[in-house]
């Protein structure tokens, strides 16, 4: 099919599948799209196209062709293809990571930027995620604690721990406050239901593929979102309340991001007024979103590698040793200092992106791309999984590797077109830099904190590393791991 004109006849179209009438190429997805398409990549070469119902998509799956995309063509494919579950509560209006590119969205956009990606104002939040962090461990090693005593094993659902730390450190940041603490009954409700939204988000619609289905909702997807994301926001709204009641006026507190929202008033440029309070409580709502279940991820994926390569681990702890000492615990402080803990995050990064295909972009006009047509108002998907393993860019891409890290300059901060685990361009995950400091002062604590075991029946060549497809792919199997104290001084 290479090079064929499609459509038109007259356009030439980057090549693809050919498709059934109507549904076009839905069943060539499979049910790992970033797998099946690193597949069709074989065939098709690295633009792929691709009609999923009536919605035109076209994957980019080549480091050259993502470097194509992002310094070449940003400007025409910086706005976001929506999936009609985020319409919902008008929740497209309010948000970041699928609002249209509109004056509204560089507003915002410019206003977390400064709030998340400037190192001076994630330095003021430090001690927070030390704490956040600090409380996780304290945990696991409770629960540890009180297993043994009951005579039951003492593997942790390490995940779960992950994921509320996670969550709390997003709830600090905005609202200054715990929201997963054994107090707060709608911090909990507030958890699960983000866990039943991350799950309507993550099926695919019908209803996307079709607009003709949106009133039908056959799948129910849209009615369950509805419900579960109305509860979220009211929940949201009565934390908001609470917060709004417990910081007076000119109170001296270090400011949230709640804060940062509330006295906006105007860009002098793109946003003249206040934000609206409904989009507040959505912006809030996506922070948590966007920001607890990949980071989460993250940490498990890492921590399953390193089990399944002793030596790497060892190497870590090394590091951790040497850097760190025994008697106190990691800081931010000492991250610059840990080389091979930085590497051990980006080789797992390229192997394990949690969102392997990019927020889906949408083309906001028709655009010469490679010799290729692409038509306005094309879904554009960067297959970042298969580009972290492709031999034209990487030697030996399967192997876990760290040590092709050290010593390269090559990073995932959205210029190396190998390594894209947040995007590149205008909507480069804008929690990139919050995402690294959580996710490697979290591996040095429960590295340094404790040396983790395999359960019984498990050994590093059979842990099982298959993927769970969802808002963020995770482990299929939640990794339960044996955490045995250190010998030495930990928790303040
Ligand atoms: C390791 C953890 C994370 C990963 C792997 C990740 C990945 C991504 C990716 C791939 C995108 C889309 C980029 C693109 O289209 O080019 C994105 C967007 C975004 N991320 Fe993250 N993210 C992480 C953590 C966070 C955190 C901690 C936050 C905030 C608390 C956050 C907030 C966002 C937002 C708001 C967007 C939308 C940006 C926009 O459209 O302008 N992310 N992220």
């Amino acid at each position: 099919q290479n090079g064929k004109k499609w459509g038109n006849g007259t356009k030439n179209l980057p090549p693809g599948p050919p498709g059934w009438p109507l549904l076009g190429n839905i069943f060539d997805l499979g049910t790992v799209a970033h797998q099946t398409l690193q597949e069709l990549k074989l065939k098709y070469g690295p633009v792929l196209r691709l009609r999923l119902g009536s919605m035109e998509t076209v994957v980019i799956q080549s480091a050259k062709a993502a470097a194509e995309l992002f310094k070449n063509h940003d400007a025409s494919f910086c706005d976001r293809k929506c999936l009609d579950v985020l319409t919902s509560h008008n929740f497209r209006d309010g948000s970041l990571a699928v609002g249209q590119f509109s004056p509204y969205w560089r507003m915002l956009r410019r206003l977390c930027s400064i709030e998340m990606m400037t190192n001076k104002r994630i330095n003021e939040t430090a001690s927070m995620r030390r704490k956040c962090i600090d409380q996780m461990i304290r945990s696991i090693e409770d629960n540890a604690v009180a297993a043994n005593a009951r005579g039951e094993s003492i593997a942790v659902n390490l995940p779960r721990y992950l994921f509320i730390m996670a969550f709390n450190v997003v709830g600090n940041l905005m609202l200054s406050q715990d929201l997963l603490d054994s107090q707060s009954k709608e911090g909990y409700e507030f958890f699960q239901t983000l866990g039943k939204i991350l799950v309507w988000a993550g099926k695919p619609n019908v209803a996307d593929f079709f607009p003709f289905f949106k009133w039908l909702d056959p799948q129910g997807l849209k009615k369950n979102m509805l419900k579960d994301m109305g509860r979220a926001l009211e929940i949201i709204e009565g934390f908001v309340k609470e917060r709004i009641e417990k910081h007076k006026p000119n109170e001296e507190k270090a400011k949230d991001f709640l804060d940062t929202l509330l006295e906006f008033e105007g860009d002098g440029k793109d946003w003249q007024e206040k934000i609206p309070y409904e989009k507040i409580i959505i912006i809030i709502m996506e922070m948590f979103v966007a920001g607890s279940e990949t980071t989460s991820t993250v940490i498990e994926w890492v921590m399953a590698e390193l089990l399944r390569k002793p030596e790497a681990m060892r190497k870590v702890k090394e590091e951790l040793n040497e850097v760190v000492g025994v008697n106190r615990n990691a800081e931010e402080s000492d991250i610059e200092k840990l080389p091979y803990l930085q590497a051990v995050l980006k080789e797992t990064l390229r192997l394990h992106p949690p969102v392997p295909l990019l927020v889906p972009r949408n083309t906001i006009q028709d655009t010469n791309f490679m010799g290729y047509h692409i038509p306005k108002d094309t879904q554009v998907l960067v297959n970042v999984w298969a580009i972290g393993r492709d031999p034209d860019s990487w030697e030996d891409p399967l192997s876990f590797r760290p040590e092709r890290f050290l010593g390269s300059s090559i990073d995932y901060k959205g210029q190396n077109f190998e390594l894209l685990p947040f995007g590149s361009g205008r909507r480069i995950c804008v929690g990139m830099l919050l995402a690294q400091r959580i996710v490697l002062l979290g591996l040095a604590s429960l590295i340094h904190c404790f040396d983790w075991e395999l359960e019984k029946d498990l050994t590093p060549e059979t842990l099982d590393m298959r993927e769970r497809i969802g808002i963020s792919v995770r482990k299929l199997v939640p990794l339960n791991v044996i955490p045995k104290r250190r010998p030495r001084k930990v928790t303040t």
